[in-house]
């Protein structure tokens, strides 16, 4: 039996709540498969999309209608958590029912503590929301100077944000209780909501959006996982990405994978953050491994058959 943190990438789950929901669908067997074989599993998810979107939303909603607040982004992280974390309880639970298995299945509204004084703070560099020309984010930062947009991986222009390395996780505890008493745990959703802690011992949230690669990867330490699954919208992590030199890579080494980053095979941002996390969880004890594959072809990743193993 082995333990296994499964990320799903923000990017990956569509761009609507039906597009979600049938993403979602697709994966509940894998992942419930993964149990039937004896395994535990943790589910964490990205939400840079949907971070976007919902504060867009409150953007827009306010400009136009004085009781509508603003949103900041812890806010729109959280409700992110929990908007997800419905679709994948829906749907994992949908498909538990039809396997006619007895296992519950939660989401834990999951805090993750920074470092104040995280150099992050002072360059943004996490994509989130939708992407746009140009010429739409030229247009964007003209009318609002608050907002930073850049490329993200010849996609397209997105909104920057602060993206603090996560340090702990607030909810560790409850999630590892969970975990012991046979839940399937869904934490640490959207990077976890960011927190300092202030000089009374409280906690206070930060305007940022953790990488859910970097939380996934800590995630997977705390919990003491075999394995960590990086789950996105490209089956393979290649070099010459995007090139017609383009090599979809089957397996790389930590040394190899280090070598890569050092010449910047890695979109900032996207695949980088899930190569690092790779490399960190792996090296954090022998014997782990991770697996950065496709959503799509996540049953033929969890058996070896698509998919990039740091091994
Ligand atoms: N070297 C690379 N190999 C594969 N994909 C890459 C590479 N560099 C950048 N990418 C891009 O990174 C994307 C995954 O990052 P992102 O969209 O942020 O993930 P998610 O939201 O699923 O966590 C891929 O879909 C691809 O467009
Ligand atoms: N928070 C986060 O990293 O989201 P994505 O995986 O959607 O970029």
């Amino acid at each position: 039996m082995s333990r296994i943190v499964i990320a799903l990438g923000g990017n990956a789950l569509g761009n609507s709540p039906k597009e979600q929901q049938k993403m979602i669908e697709n994966a509940a067997a894998p992942l419930v498969g993964l149990i039937t074989q004896g395994h535990e599993i943790i589910i964490s998810h990205g939400s840079g999309p949907q971070v976007g979107m919902i504060q867009l939303a409150f953007d827009f909603a306010s400009e136009r209608n004085p009781r509508v607040a603003k949103m900041k982004l812890p806010e729109c992280t959280a409700m992110s958590q929990g908007y997800i974390g419905y679709h994948l309880q829906k749907g994992i639970k949908k498909e538990l029912h039809n396997q006619g298995m007895p296992w519950q299945v939660v989401t834990v509204v999951t805090q993750m503590i920074v470092d104040k004084k995280d150099p992050a703070f002072l360059n943004p560099g996490k994509p989130i929301g939708s992407f746009y020309s140009e010429q739409e984010a030229k247009e964007i930062m003209e009318k609002d100077p608050s907002i930073l947009m850049k490329e993200d991986s010849g996609r397209g222009y997105r909104q920057m944000v602060a993206s603090p390395k996560p340090i702990d996780i607030v909810e560790r505890d409850s999630i590892v209780k969970l975990l012991d008493h046979e839940f399937i745990v869904i934490a640490c959703g959207s990077g976890g909501i960011p927190v300092i802690l202030d000089e009374n011992g409280d906690y206070e949230s930060v305007p940022a959006v953790i990488d859910k690669d970097y939380t996934s990867a800590k995630l997977a330490e705390l919990v003491e996982a075999d394995y960590l699954f990086i789950l996105t919208a490209v089956d393979y992590v290649a070099i010459n990405f995007g090139t017609p030199e383009q090599i979809d890579l089957m397996e790389m080494t930590c040394e190899e994978a280090k070598r890569y980053c050092k010449e910047g095979q890695f979109g900032a941002g996207s695949m980088r953050p899930k190569v690092e996390a790779a490399i960190s969880f792996v090296e954090s004890k022998k014997g782990r491994t991770a697996v950065i594959a496709s959503l799509d072809k996540a049953p033929l990743a969890m058996i070896g058959k698509s998919g990039t193993r740091i091994v």
